[in-house]
């Protein structure tokens, strides 16, 4: 069985004066995907959640949300999705009840659920016992709390957060993402941050925006594989001469780590594991321990995105 496609960006390009800044971006989001959208400081992301939502035209391509068209039919596209831009756009005269029952009525939801929406959505964010109070008094991470809950009240299929965790203390980190991830079980969710850990944590897809152009997507799981097909370490009891280990086909360099252990790098396309495994067998070198270092986040995402890491931990992050 195929999964819903809800989010579907085809061949979006976006020019500011003559600037091109988005190229030819396409990719989709099926239902229950948390997607992370990574991308070093300008490449494209922020445009790309703008055109997602219909607050900014493409200047070419198509953008579908739920199987509804954005640019067509763009009321009923948008009822699709709730959204949390970096700054949420809370007032801090209300209370949280007064403002949800505001968001409720400008997602249009009819007059008669718009109390069981709220008192829905508050349930779902665990804002039960700061109804009544005002906004501007609770504190940074209940605020946010609301933010999600705005972007969940219509119960749309596809939820978009830009940043939701930027400026929250360690714990209130942790309790915003295990709210994303239970929101992931419900809603498509598409997550923007600049905080790798964050996604490796939180999202079952990743993708990298450079240069306005997506150079990854991948499941997070194929992630940290996905770079680590060109070596091995193997630890040999017998090790044989380093130009007999050489001369296996598909081996370009070896790299003596001492104690008879090597880092071998593979060839381009090459994959010499199972001759490598024969070899040590036939010739009786006492293989024990054959392994694929595993590249983290940072290092697949230098590599992908070059220019510049985004943070891996802050240091507000550490408890998290
Ligand atoms: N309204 C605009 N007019 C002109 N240029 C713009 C406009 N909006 C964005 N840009 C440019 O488009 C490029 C991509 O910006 P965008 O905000 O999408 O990047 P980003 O990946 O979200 O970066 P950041 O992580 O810093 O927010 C940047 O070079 C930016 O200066």
């Amino acid at each position: 069985m195929t999964a819903e496609v809800l989010v579907e960006i085809e061949n979006v390009s976006r020019s500011f004066g003559n600037r091109q800044v988005l190229r030819d971006v396409s990719f989709s989001v099926v239902k229950g995907e948390v997607l992370g959208f990574l991308g070093p400081n300008g490449a494209g992301k922020t445009t790309t959640m703008r055109i997602l939502t219909g607050t900014l035209a493409p200047s070419a391509g198509r953008v579908r949300v739920g199987g509804i068209d954005m640019l067509q039919q763009p009321v009923r596209a948008k009822a699709q999705l709730g959204y949390l831009p970096e700054t949420p756009p809370l007032n801090r005269d209300l209370t949280v009840d007064e403002y949800l029952d505001f968001c409720a009525r400008l997602r249009r939801v009819p007059g008669r659920q718009v109390r069981a929406a709220r008192e829905q959505a508050k349930a779902r964010c665990g804002l039960q016992e700061v109804g009544r109070r005002l906004i501007g008094n609770i504190s940074k991470g209940f605020q946010q709390r609301v933010g999600i809950a705005q972007a969940i009240i219509h119960n749309p299929p596809v939820v978009i957060l830009d940043e939701p965790t930027v400026g929250l203390d360690p714990i209130q980190i942790q309790e915003i993402r295990a709210l994303i991830r239970e929101l992931g079980q419900a809603h498509s969710v598409i997550l923007s941050t600049h905080i790798l850990s964050e996604v490796q944590a939180i999202c079952s897809h990743v993708q990298i925006i450079r240069h306005g152009e997506l150079v990854l997507k991948a499941g997070i799981d194929e992630l940290a594989t996905h770079l680590t097909g060109a070596h091995l370490e193997i630890a040999l009891r017998r090790p044989p001469p380093a130009d007999q280990l050489s001369g296996i086909p598909g081996i370009a360099a070896l790299h003596p780590q001492g104690e008879g252990r090597w880092l071998v790098t593979f060839q381009a396309g090459a994959d010499p594991t199972d001759a490598l495994v024969h070899s040590a067998a036939i010739g009786d070198w006492g293989l024990y321990e054959l392994t694929r270092p595993r590249l983290s986040l940072e290092e697949v995402f230098l590599e992908l995105a070059g220019d510049e890491v985004p943070e891996s931990a802050p240091a507000q992050e550490q408890a998290a």
